[in-house]
């Protein structure tokens, strides 16, 4: 802790004393500072809850049931009021503190759940985030479920929406034909660009012109990473014609890729990595708000710098920018692309077409750990439940895969076909919650967070000041087994700094900012809450605490770790990063 006194003694940063009502449990180092600077007294601050603290009650929501709300929360008049989502709120009082699940769940919406009450159903299963394949579907279609997840979120559920770009790749072309097609060993296919209605005997429509450009007799064709493969026996002007070598399925909008002498062949052509669609489709995720952009096929970081710059100059609610790490080239420059992008996604399923399957488990360890030292949220995503598109169960296998997901630490998973049309998606996103946790609890039993690597320092002072603060403050929680960590936050950065530690207990990220909030949303252990904050921290502190307590979330003798990243607005009023603990008078 010595750390903390020497960053106070160089930035003037301090300790600060208890309120009325809290008591101070201890300090971290340094000599307290006597509070004049609050102006609270006791009866003060019961006049001030009294005058401008609403607080709705809200039924309490059994985690898991299928049951809709009852309570719905109103969510005007939001000074003096604390939103704190209904799924959230319910495991907080069904399984405690250390029972709220950390590691978030990402489900993408199809067919199989896009009303309102399969939205809602999802909604109260976890889902924390709402994915949306510009690939499938029609504007209309996205419309409709972005608008029903808003309402959602009008009602007291927290579920924030990431659009994901079609981007630039080689694909069969769907014909609108539901099922696939095998293809048999020894079969001779024509593989063409050529456009045409409906679909032919032994014919692939590519989705390209000059598909085939550099591609050489004796190449293999792969489909979707192994699922079938082909020889190419002769050019045809820009047609192949390609023998099955290994029997398989074509599925709609299956992947191509080509392969000499073991290596990936890319084409002469230049794919850009947002087409026109792209771009019109962001322009729509813009205009509707949006949360979260993943740009498919990122080759490097300045496809993310012009994306950022771009949704800058359109709108003040930022939407945070996530790169698709699924080509070799993005892996080729992964740091860079996890530091100019919001948030990355491991999209194993692309990922599998360009390297071989076996480096895959690896290759997502080293990505979450990039994305954990530069705090960078990392989404695990396809064929975590790939079976539950048919049964009801999952196998061993999968059930182990989403726990190895969960013990790397990753901040997300993420249900794909499983959802959008699976028979039971809303089984499957309960199969990823009861893992999770059951894994997550383990975790900490083992302490297993104590084997991480602690963050690298960053180049900024005031950085590095922050991450000492959120190292140590994370530390300070296992050891002296809080029951949770507190942090007052503007846009996040100090809840992101706290849950790259992955501490035991569970981080409250309050914010005024709902951007912020949703961002948060993906964060892992990061429960983010909506509140008014002043430039005044104890008065902060004394007015969530004393809310979460009107709600019977927390009760005398609970302990809280409290930081805060609030910078005054105020040029005259110094910045105050402290670490309190409080004892819940
Ligand atoms: N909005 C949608 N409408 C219809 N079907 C959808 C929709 N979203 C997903 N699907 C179906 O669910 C399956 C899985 O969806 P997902 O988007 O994860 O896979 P994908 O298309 O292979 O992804 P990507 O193109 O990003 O690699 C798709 O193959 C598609 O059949
Ligand atoms: C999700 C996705 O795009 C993939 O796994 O390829």
């Amino acid at each position: 802790m010595a750390l903390a006194g020497e960053y106070a003694a160089m930035c003037n940063q301090t300790l600060i004393m208890t309120k009325p009502g809290v008591t101070l449990k201890k300090t971290v180092s340094g000599a307290p500072v006597p509070s004049k600077r609050v102006c609270f007294s006791a009866l003060k601050l019961k006049n001030y809850h009294k005058a401008r603290l609403g607080v709705k009650a809200v039924t309490q929501i059994e985690v898991g049931s299928t049951t809709t709300t009852e309570g719905s929360r109103d969510l005007k008049g939001l000074e003096g009021t604390l939103e704190l989502d209904l799924v959230s709120e319910g495991e907080l009082r069904k399984k405690g503190f250390m029972g709220l699940r950390k590691t978030k769940l990402v489900c993408t919406i199809g067919p199989a759940c896009c009303s309102l009450e399969e939205l809602e159903r999802l909604a109260l299963e976890g889902m924390n985030v709402a994915r949306l394949n510009m690939c499938h579907n029609t504007r209309e279609w996205h419309l409709d479920v972005v608008r029903k997840i808003k309402k959602l979120n009008d009602k007291g559920y927290c579920v924030a929406v990431m659009i994901d770009t079609e981007g630039s790749q080689i694909n069969v072309v769907d014909h609108g034909a539901p099922s696939s097609v095998k293809a048999e060993d020894g079969s001779i296919w024509h593989f063409t660009a050529e456009k045409f209605d409906g679909s032919r005997p032994l014919t692939v429509q590519a989705s390209r012109e000059g598909f085939s450009e550099g591609i050489e007799i004796g190449d293999e064709v792969v489909i979707d990473g192994g699922m079938a493969t082909f020889e190419v026996v002769e050019k045809i002007g820009n047609d192949l014609r390609c023998k099955c070598t290994d029997s398989g399925l074509l599925l709609p909008r299956a992947k191509l890729s080509f392969w000499r002498a073991g290596k990936l062949v890319r084409g002469n052509y230049e794919l850009p990595t947002l087409s026109a669609k792209d771009w019109s489709d962001i322009e729509f995720g813009v205009s509707e708000g949006v949360d979260f952009i993943a740009v498919s096929f990122v080759k490097d970081a300045e496809a993310i710098r012009h994306l950022k710059s771009h949704l800058s100059t359109k709108s003040a609610k930022l939407a945070k920018v996530l790169a698709k790490i699924e080509c070799v080239e993005s892996l080729q420059k992964l740091q860079e692309i996890v530091e100019a992008s919001d948030g990355v996604m491991i999209a194993r399923g692309d990922l599998g077409v360009e390297i071989p399957l076996e480096q895959i488990p690896s290759m997502q360890e080293k990505i979450i750990e990039v994305c954990r030292h530069l705090n960078k949220p990392a989404i695990v995503a396809s064929q975590l439940l790939e079976s539950m598109i048919q049964y009801p169960t999952p196998t061993r296998a999968e059930v182990a895969d989403v726990s190895e997901a969960v013990r790397q630490y990753a901040d997300a998973v993420m249900l794909s076909g499983e959802s959008a049309v699976g028979s039971y998606g809303q089984k499957a996103l309960s199969v990823l919650r009861t893992t999770s946790s059951r894994m997550e609890s383990w975790g900490r039993e083992e302490s297993m967070q104590a084997h991480l690597n602690q963050s690298k320092l960053r180049l900024s002072l005031s950085d590095r000041i922050a991450e000492q603060i959120c190292n140590c403050a994370a530390e300070m929680a296992n050891n002296l087994g809080l029951d949770a960590i507190f942090v007052y936050t503007r846009h996040g950065e100090m809840a992101s700094l706290l849950s790259g530690n992955r501490p035991n207990p569970p981080i409250f990220a309050f914010t005024s900012d709902r951007g912020a909030r949703m961002a948060l949303s993906l964060q892992w252990g990061v429960t983010p809450l909506l509140i008014d904050l002043s430039d005044d921290m104890e008065a902060n502190t004394e007015k969530t605490i004393s809310l979460i307590k009107t709600k019977g979330l927390i009760k005398e003798g609970d302990t809280v770790l409290v930081i805060s990243d609030i910078i005054p607005s105020c040029a005259t009023q110094t910045l105050f990063q402290s670490i309190q603990v409080k004892t819940v008078a």
